[in-house]
């Protein structure tokens, strides 16, 4: 059996399951051999009946000394029968499963593992697992148990199973990708030891052993995959030099504002980045309201004035939208021609735009991920930039970039991630930082309080509403099923506040269900001040810039992520009014009350970050996929940080012995690293 082939390949395994399986994102052996354990139960032990220990889970070796009886208790069919050991005896009982009664034979030995309660006056332990025991072989059954991850009410017992057998059949054809020698020289086990004691560890150490080198394997790929991309990256573009402009001082002249210390910092390195002969590949990553934005206008202007197109993506159409109208501002009085491009431009448009931008007419062309699509032509692209890199892939961030023959490639952030992490996650990128707010920006201030504060916060929005100002309230982020609900939420919500609470003002909407332009015409309006209160869901997230909204309200504060919160409450704070934001939440539990703490003691996304990091993991903080981090199967990024730089040393290493991986003894990674990657960049690269 190899890795590759479905699990349907397996025994037992019916039409259902499949589903149940596929739902859980697993399809082939590999992918069931790499479901790892979240937990482990240690049933290493067994117990005496007469040393079980009352509402706890125990584990006892027993012989069945009464035949199983049916009986009913109200509308429950319960099976019923009597074991013991030497030093006493118990009932064990099934509830509502009476095919049990044929499982059991007096005088058999079996393993049990379940909780032991008294019930009427009898000891019993209910719906234990169990194992049959053959004479003598008790010690067999004592082992670490492992407990997977699973959503899809398939039982532990079932994927265990199917993991057990799926790896007696593959392991033998398993090739370890790492070499002999390479596994001596980083003390790792290998691929096959790693496997089986993952899942059934024979003991503490093997389990340690196994997970360390599977943490290693699946780093090292990572940081081999980078290196590969950059080196590639590196060696493709030379040749393009873009020199700052005489034009540049007026273009700084007629900004309303004079750059901050760590703009003029930042803007220094791209500057370095365009005039080199390389072309560069840069994060910039600035805080929320940092400055990012002029930033990339900035960069633009240097690049177009030496006679290069460019091209900005953003991730909404909403962001596209704001970044046209500003671009087209700032860059009327230079002659340059900027064009917006999204799904909503009509094809008589799009039409004319495309015909413009492969004749060179427009400078510069903003939009979102109309910008990639095949028949948008960029010829003289010199400079690419993706805002919000999160929501796009690495390769759609190449795909726009391969438009021109080697343009320059910004990627900016507000995503507050760790130096220390972003280090290594964008390996393939030089990375800047914006640390420092313009001047006079007042920090927000926040207060998490319950949902007895609602008439308090209500005055208060009336208040500032009344001075002038603008609001958000924002609704809970609403899982993909409950699309239904997200709509509901929102727009019975606005329609209570205007019936009940603010008659007087004008409330708009919006929401992920709404068609991009009427969600441009809804941020237009609050732009202009025309909506006093926004309700709506998180699809203000990113970039959104009313520097007149002063007051954020969030509604079950505790449904998200910090580095979210954060990004929201970043939509206020933007001009020189006092700004506040209000963190509803009626959630007594513990972690979530820190959480949201930490949100009212500090305004600096990385502190936050990094807080929230210490607290829960990475993979809590960023939360789910949409933000596009590599999704670790078994390395937590921050506590494996040791081996990660291990792993690191080690990729470096080898690809300075063997840049193409075309030794024959790394036939194995080079398989590996293309499967890891999805093969088409890097087989470009090697
Ligand atoms: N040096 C500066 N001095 C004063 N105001 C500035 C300066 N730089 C930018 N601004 C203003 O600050 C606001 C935020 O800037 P911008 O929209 O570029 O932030 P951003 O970094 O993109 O934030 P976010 O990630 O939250 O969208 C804008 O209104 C912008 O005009």
């Amino acid at each position: 059996m190899f890795l590759t082939d479905s699990i349907m390949e397996l025994k037992g395994v019916g039409e259902q399951t499949i589903k149940k399986f596929n739902k859980i994102g697993i399809e082939t052996i590999e992918d069931l051999v790499e479901h790892y354990p979240r937990e482990y139960e240690d049933r290493r032990q067994i117990a005496k009946i007469s040393e079980t220990v009352m509402d706890e889970d125990n584990n006892i070796v027993a012989t069945v000394t009464s035949k199983p009886e049916i009986m009913k208790k109200g509308y429950k069919i319960i099976v019923k029968f009597r074991v013991k050991d030497e030093t006493g005896s118990i009932y064990i009982v099934f509830y509502g499963q009476p095919y049990m009664k044929n499982n059991f034979v007096v005088g058999d030995t079996y393993n049990f593992y379940g909780k032991i309660r008294r019930q009427y006056g009898r000891i019993e332990m209910e719906s234990p697992e169990y194992e049959k025991l053959e004479q003598g072989t008790s010690q067999k059954t004592a082992k670490i148990i492992p407990i997977y991850p699973t959503t899809q009410k398939l039982s532990q017992k079932v994927i265990r199973q199917l993991i057990e057998q799926a790896l007696s059949l593959a392991l033998p054809e398993i090739e370890d990708p790492l070499p002999e020698d390479f596994r001596t020289k980083y003390d790792l086990k290998s691929k096959n030891f790693a496997l089986t004691n993952i899942h059934f560890p024979s003991q503490d150490e093997a389990f340690f052993e196994a997970r360390k080198r599977l943490v290693f394997e699946e780093l090292f790929f990572l940081q081999l995959s980078l290196f590969v991309l950059k080196s590639d990256f590196l060696a493709r573009t030379k040749g393009r030099s873009k020199k700052l402009p005489e034009s540049f001082k007026d273009f700084l002249a007629g900004l309303p504002f004079e750059f901050t210390g760590a703009q003029k910092r930042v803007m220094n390195e791209i500057a370095k980045d365009l005039k080199s002969e390389y072309a560069g590949n840069r994060l910039v990553q600035g805080d929320v309201g940092s400055g990012k934005t002029v930033i990339a206008a900035a960069s633009l202007f240097i690049a177009i004035k030496n006679g290069y197109q460019g091209a900005l993506m953003a991730p909404t159409e909403v962001l596209a939208k704001q970044h046209f109208e500003f671009l087209e501002q700032v860059f009327n009085q230079f002659d340059i021609k900027v064009a917006l491009l999204t799904g909503s431009t009509t094809a008589k448009e799009k039409r004319g735009i495309l015909a413009e931008l492969a004749t060179g007419e427009i400078d510069l062309v903003v939009g979102t991920h109309a910008l990639i699509e095949d028949n948008v032509e960029i010829p003289k692209l010199g400079l690419v930039i993706t805002d919000e890199q999160h929501r796009f892939g690495v390769r759609q961030r190449l795909k726009l970039s391969e438009k021109g023959e080697t343009p320059d490639v910004i990627v900016m952030t507000a995503t507050p991630i760790p130096r220390t992490l972003a280090l290594i996650l964008y390996g393939d990128m030089d990375i800047s930082i914006i640390d420092e707010l313009p001047p006079g920006r007042q920090p927000i201030k926040t207060n998490a309080v319950d949902s007895s504060y609602h008439a308090r916060i209500y005055q208060f929005i009336d208040k500032h509403i009344r001075e002038g100002r603008q609001c958000y309230i924002i609704c809970p982020m609403v899982e993909e099923n409950e699309k239904q609900s997200e709509l509901k939420s929102v727009t019975e919500y606005a329609a209570y506040l205007k019936e009940q609470v603010f008659p007087h003002f004008e409330i708009g909407i919006l929401h992920g269900k709404m068609k991009p332009k009427e969600k441009n015409k809804v941020m237009e309006a609050f732009a202009k001040g025309e909506i006093h209160i926004l309700v709506s869901t998180t699809v203000v997230e990113v970039g959104v810039n009313v520097p007149n909204a002063t007051v954020m309200m969030i509604e079950n504060a505790e449904r998200f992520g910090l580095a979210q919160l954060h990004q929201l409450r970043g939509r206020v704070g933007r001009g020189k009014h006092q700004s506040y934001c209000v963190l509803v939440s009626d959630s007594k539990n513990k972690v979530t009350k820190k959480r949201l703490k930490i949100m009212e003691e500090s305004t600096d996304g990385f502190v936050i970050a990094d807080t929230d990091l210490k607290l829960r993991g990475p993979g809590d903080f960023f939360g789910t996929k949409q933000h596009g981090l590599p999704e670790m199967k078994i390395a937590n990024l921050y506590t494996d940080a040791k081996v990660l730089k291990v792993a690191q040393q080690a990729a470096s290493e080898l690809l300075r012995q063997d840049p193409d991986l075309s030794h024959p003894l790394h036939q194995g990674l080079k398989e590996k690293l293309l499967d890891y990657t999805d093969g088409e960049q890097m087989h470009k690269a090697l």
